[in-house]
């Protein structure tokens, strides 16, 4: 069997070796018209967002599986795999808890939102799947109140209207792609629903970045310049619009799931996935040796708002990111060479272990910083 697999999922070999025959591709440049006789020599291939998966990349082709080591779907024809009987997968919650500390990061750096949060302020979040669901669990533990609006879960709990999701101090965008059924959700939001967001709040886009218009947004920096932006996700990729970058407070090349956990997450997950469509077993663990320890660090802070930012910058700290692509995109004007430059930085991107997964411990052993520590870190009582 020969497998395709994206240069950007890690531990390629490890993971499909065990199958077949593998050969690492560029997921973005796979429609190009020099990857044909790859691909009509190819049984599988397993790919990541960038790679468009329909009708023109597979005709001609004897391809039966596809697998995407990502959470979103959009870049796959479904519909198309689906007629032709091709089986397909993408690897649900695979880098849900990355995107969490990416919010959790951004939180710590955004001006005082956190203390704002913490203080009685609200979390809004659109889209209530496994991002949305990890990120609510963890910050009502850590004591801030969260509502979410997604019309395809029936309504309970802090589930609400998209009305009241839009009066929350700090926004959250966790919805897929999606551009048919009941509730659409490209360009979700018009300007004027923005415009309802009270005075300072924090405007944070990690799902994908057509749920909101660049125009939409250009506007809103424009009239509403209280309200922080974080971008995550644009419109378009790769080559981004310099205009709206210039205008948000954290900007980063759609690297909220990239955990270096959450990748060879996805990995596991469709190599797991392969192996039950091809009926033989999978050993995940030459996946997992591929994750070096993670650094073990002591906290030191006494007050709750301190440790939470302590911690979670001592993991990831966001506007590092921000920097990164900033200085990379820094006098590029032509769109090719910013998409390239875009596509650099997800490529070699540093490791970055996740929060629930790293060591950290307390200087003082105070039972309250303690319970904080755990819901941070999404251990223990849920
Ligand atoms: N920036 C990044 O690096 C990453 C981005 N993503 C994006 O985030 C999206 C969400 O991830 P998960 O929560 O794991 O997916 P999920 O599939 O578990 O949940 C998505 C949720 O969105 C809801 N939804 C659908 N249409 C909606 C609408 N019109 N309004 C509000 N909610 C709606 C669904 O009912 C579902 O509960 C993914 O589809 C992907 O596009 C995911 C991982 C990393
Ligand atoms: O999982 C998803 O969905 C994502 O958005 C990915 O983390 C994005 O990464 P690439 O697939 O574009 O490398």
């Amino acid at each position: 069997m020969r497998i395709l697999v994206d240069e950007n999922i890690p531990a390629a070999l490890e993971a499909f070796s065990q199958f077949g025959e593998v050969q690492r591709v560029p997921g973005r440049q796979l429609g190009e018209p020099q990857w044909r006789e790859v691909l009509a020599s190819a049984d599988a291939i397993m790919v990541r967002s960038v790679t468009r998966v329909n009708r023109e990349l597979l005709q001609g082709t004897n391809i039966r599986y596809v697998g995407s080591a990502t959470i979103g779907a959009d870049h796959l024809d479904t519909t198309f795999l689906e007629q032709q009987g091709i089986a397909w997968s993408t690897a649900p919650g695979c880098n849900a808890d990355s995107v969490g500390d990416f919010v959790l990061s951004a939180m710590a750096v955004c001006g005082d939102i956190l203390e704002r949060l913490l203080a009685g302020g609200r979390l809004g979040v659109i889209g209530h799947g496994n991002v949305g669901q990890r990120l609510t669990t963890r910050m009502q533990r850590l004591g801030i109140s969260c509502l979410a609006y997604d019309p395809l879960i029936a309504q309970q709990g802090i589930l609400t209207s998209l009305d009241s999701v839009l009066q929350s101090d700090m926004l959250c965008l966790h919805a897929p792609l999606t551009r048919s059924g009941n509730y659409p959700t490209f360009h979700l939001l018009s300007f004027e629903q923005l415009c309802r967001l009270p005075e300072g709040a924090v405007l944070l886009s990690a799902g994908r970045g057509e749920v909101v218009s660049t125009e939409v947004l250009l506007a809103l920096a424009e009239k509403r310049p209280d309200i922080t932006q974080v971008l995550d996700v644009w419109e378009p990729e790769p080559a981004i619009p310099l205009a709206l970058l210039e205008k948000v407070f954290l900007a980063t090349p759609h690297i909220a799931g990239y955990s270096s956990d959450g990748k060879l997450n996805g990995t596991r997950q469709i190599a797991q996935w392969l192996a039950l469509q091809l009926n033989q077993s999978f050993s995940a663990a030459t996946v997992d040796a591929v994750l070096p320890p993670a650094d073990e660090i002591t906290l030191v802070s006494e007050a709750p708002s301190q440790l939470i930012r302590e911690a979670i910058l001592a993991i990831y700290d966001v506007r590092e990111d921000d920097a990164r692509l900033r200085q990379a995109l820094s006098n590029l004007k032509d769109d090719a060479e910013r998409g390239r430059a875009f596509d650099v930085l997800r490529k070699t991107y540093p490791l970055r272990r996740e929060l629930g997964s790293s060591s950290l411990s307390l200087r003082s052993e105070q039972a309250d910083l303690a319970s904080l520590l755990n819901a941070l870190q999404g251990r223990g009582e849920k």
